[in-house]
């Protein structure tokens, strides 16, 4: 059996009085997207810097793509691309300078292949890194991690300070590494960005990690708004009592409702009349995982998805 891409065993990190991490075992398979999510100040950063042995962990183990990133540190972040959190560099150099740096450091990269991923991003290689706004320096970041297509990428909060476009650029990004069977480890706040690609998410709080979840399936139970328009009125109450189907409104030819879980009754009561038009939202899931984030949760509940 192939050994996991990431794997942790207990791994605690306290940092004086301060709680950092606790007891946290991570498995990420190779090949897939794991989403990491948690509020500001839950870990994640603590997490991913135990990962590439940037700090120690008071206790407990780490296996990175089979090694131990304490004893095999060097050889191992050429196989891994990493973004930080609080990527900063050296302000006096152009973009392509700093990148050709860290593409020879790697072992080297095509020139094509960093002005390729700088096109795409709408980056301009020949400037001051110290004269580039916030996103800009987050995309040369970005370059930078993604260039030598390692094994493994390791963003964290690799979105902040990107414009919509080039999150979704991004996102893309994500998609073709895992296309490529690249492995993606991937911290963040915002569910959102998460959902287009992950394959699984962690939900870390407070120092613990409360929950695992496969994308697939929290999509299934998550809630969506319904809009059917019909050639004629509809009654609502025919709608109403559906299972899975709440908030019905009818205006016109128009239902509109709420699907929380399995569409097939909805469809099937829909289907004995005639359906113009049907758009079905895509879920939200932030607002699943917002039960998560508060006080109430009971922490010491861990469920981990089947790997
Ligand atoms: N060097 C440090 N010294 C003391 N406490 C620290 C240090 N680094 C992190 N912490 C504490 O450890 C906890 C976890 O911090 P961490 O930066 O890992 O969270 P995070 O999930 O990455 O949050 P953010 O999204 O705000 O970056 C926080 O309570 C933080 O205050």
């Amino acid at each position: 059996m192939t050994e996991s891409a990431i794997n942790t065993e207990n791994l605690t990190k306290t940092y004086g009085r301060n709680r950092g991490l606790t007891g946290l075992d991570l498995r990420v398979e190779r090949g897939e997207v794991y989403g990491f999510l948690g509020p500001n100040g839950a870990g994640k950063s603590t997490t991913i810097r135990l990962l590439l042995d940037l700090i120690r962990p008071t206790s407990g183990h780490v296996r990175v793509l089979g090694v131990d990133p304490r004893t095999d540190g060097v050889r191992l972040r050429r196989r891994i691309g990493y973004l930080a959190g609080d990527f900063v560099v050296d302000g006096r150099q152009t973009g392509r300078d700093l990148l050709t740096y860290l593409g020879n450091l790697r072992g080297g990269v095509p020139r094509s292949r960093i002005d390729e991923l700088a096109a795409r991003l709408d980056l301009d290689l020949s400037r001051r890194i110290k004269g580039l706004s916030k996103g800009n320096r987050q995309k040369i970041g970005v370059v930078q991690a993604f260039m030598h297509s390692p094994e493994l990428l390791i963003l964290d909060e690799p979105t902040s300070g990107l414009d919509p476009f080039l999150q979704h650029e991004f996102v893309t990004m994500v998609r073709e590494a895992r296309a490529a069977g690249q492995t993606v480890f991937m911290s963040s706040h915002v569910m959102s960005e998460v959902q287009q690609t992950a394959d699984r998410v962690g939900i870390i709080r407070e120092g613990r990690l409360i929950t695992v979840e496969r994308v697939e399936e929290l999509r299934e139970r998550a809630v969506r708004q319904v809009e059917i328009v019909f050639e004629a009125p509809v009654e609502a109450a025919e709608f109403a009592s559906l299972p899975n189907v709440g908030d019905v409104t009818v205006t016109g030819n128009t239902l509109r409702c709420r699907l929380d879980g399995r569409a097939d009754a909805l469809v099937k009561a829909a289907g004995r009349h005639t359906v113009l038009s049907l758009r079905a939202e895509e879920p939200d899931l932030e607002e699943l995982f917002f039960d998560y984030y508060s006080d109430s949760h009971d922490r010491t509940e861990v469920q981990h998805a089947a790997a």
